[in-house]
């Protein structure tokens, strides 16, 4: 059951409403001294990876979804002075600015209209772009140097924020290149008409914790992958949270590589039925979980004394939790090699819109010609510059509405 106007109980109920980001002038800041920090394997072609993304939001209204972009809904939200007040400040609030150049840019950027503080929040400003006599600072550092990071990864919109039932946990980034992101999805679920009085949980200032590792198995049950991005603590402070609201009776943490090729949990397993889920062959023997349930409650979250099982195959815990007998992995039979090259492009990163209804990339012959054998509707997307960013459907889109998941 999911309750109020937004808000999910799973991975595959039929996709109302989804929040997005079109690709903008942040990723015209790529270049190869900085993609590597930026966290994008290569320099997109922009306008490209723009025509890509609006066919994916076209994908997605052509099966009713309604698509909200992020951009739009900061720009609403920076309508009241206030918000953009607090906007400027956390923006500034870096230490590498000095109080000089923190004055001038505040000046700057209370100047600025809703939309053109939206486009400096999220392209960033370089130093060469502020010109003359603003003190050390800009003498110092290098032309080149930003003193507002752009937000490329702002195109992951999964990671930044993410729904449990009708609350909204606030992410806390693990990647100092993605750090503010949260900034902005905390202002609009914060300030925007829309969203305003949504119960939130989590938090930026909290243990780090990223939306592509959480997935929710089913009304109930939320997995949460432990790796490079979401940490032991992270996912202890989620568990509390979901337990404390009764957002959730099992979480499941799943420890994964900590590398790039696996940085969330979401980039080796994803949702596409009720009870299936498409799996990088290459883990599927491996991957485990330890289920964290509640054995006694208190007054604050922190009172809550958890039980942690012993870590069992990810299936089998999973189904336990979900009470179905079997949680099926659809077998894309893959070689290794070939699994490898489909898993790095996000071919395990499905957004699923409905039980068996799921967006991949089209790149991944094998695993969508196996999902599609399978009995799911694969609907296939370009991703050729999107891509480069190492993300997939399921990264590129944040579920604000769900229907219920339909039982069975
Ligand atoms: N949920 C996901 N798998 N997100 C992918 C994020 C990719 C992004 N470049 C990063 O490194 O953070």
């Amino acid at each position: 059951m999911v309750t109020g106007p937004h808000g999910a109980d799973s991975e595959v109920g039929t996709l109302r409403t989804v929040m997005l980001h079109r690709p903008g002038p942040e990723l015209q800041r790529l270049t190869p001294r900085n993609n590597d920090k930026l966290l994008f394997d290569g320099i997109p072609w922009v306008a490209r990876a723009q025509d890509e993304h609006d066919a994916f939001a076209e994908t997605l209204r052509g099966r009713g979804v309604e698509v909200l972009y992020l951009t739009d809904l900061l720009t609403e939200s920076l309508a009241s002075e206030e918000a953009r007040g607090m906007a400027i400040t956390s923006a500034l609030s870096g230490l590498h600015l000095g109080d000089t150049m923190r004055a001038y840019l505040a000046d700057f950027l209370t100047d600025a209209s809703p939309e053109e503080l939206t486009e400096l929040l999220t392209a960033g400003i370089r130093n060469d772009e502020v010109r003359g006599g603003h003190g050390l600072v800009t003498s110092l550092l290098d032309q080149h140097d930003f003193l507002i990071d752009p937000l490329p990864n702002l195109l992951f919109t999964r990671d930044s924020s993410v729904w449990v039932r009708d609350r909204v946990a606030i992410t806390s980034l693990a990647m100092p290149a993605r750090a503010r992101e949260t900034q902005l999805t905390e202002l609009i679920y914060t300030e925007h008409p829309r969203f305003r009085g949504t119960a939130k949980i989590h938090g930026w200032h909290h243990e780090h914790v990223e939306g592509g590792d959480v997935l929710l198995l089913a009304p109930g049950v939320v997995a949460v992958g432990v790796g490079e991005r979401t940490t032991p603590a992270g996912v202890e402070r989620l568990a509390r949270q979901v337990f404390g609201a009764d957002l959730a009776h099992t979480v499941l943490a799943v420890p994964i590589a900590q590398e790039r090729a696996t940085m969330h949990l979401d980039t080796v397993c994803t949702m596409v039925d009720v009870d299936k889920v498409v799996m990088y062959p290459n883990v599927a023997d491996s991957l485990r979980a330890y289920a964290v349930t509640v054995t006694e409650r208190g007054e604050e979250d922190s009172d809550l004394v958890l039980h942690v099982a012993d870590a069992e195959p990810f299936l089998v815990a999973a189904a336990k939790a979900m009470e179905i007998d079997t949680l099926h992995q659809i077998d894309t039979g893959l070689d290794p090699v070939t699994a490898e090259r489909e898993q790095w492009d996000d071919g395990n990163n499905t957004l699923a819109l409905a039980p068996r209804v799921a967006v991949a990339y089209e790149r991944n012959d094998g695993t969508n010609d196996r999902l599609e054998e399978a009995g799911i509707e694969v609907l296939r997307i370009a991703g050729s510059e999107l891509g480069s960013g190492r993300g997939g459907p399921r990264c590129m889109s944040c579920p604000i509405s769900r229907e219920p998941m339909p039982r069975g």
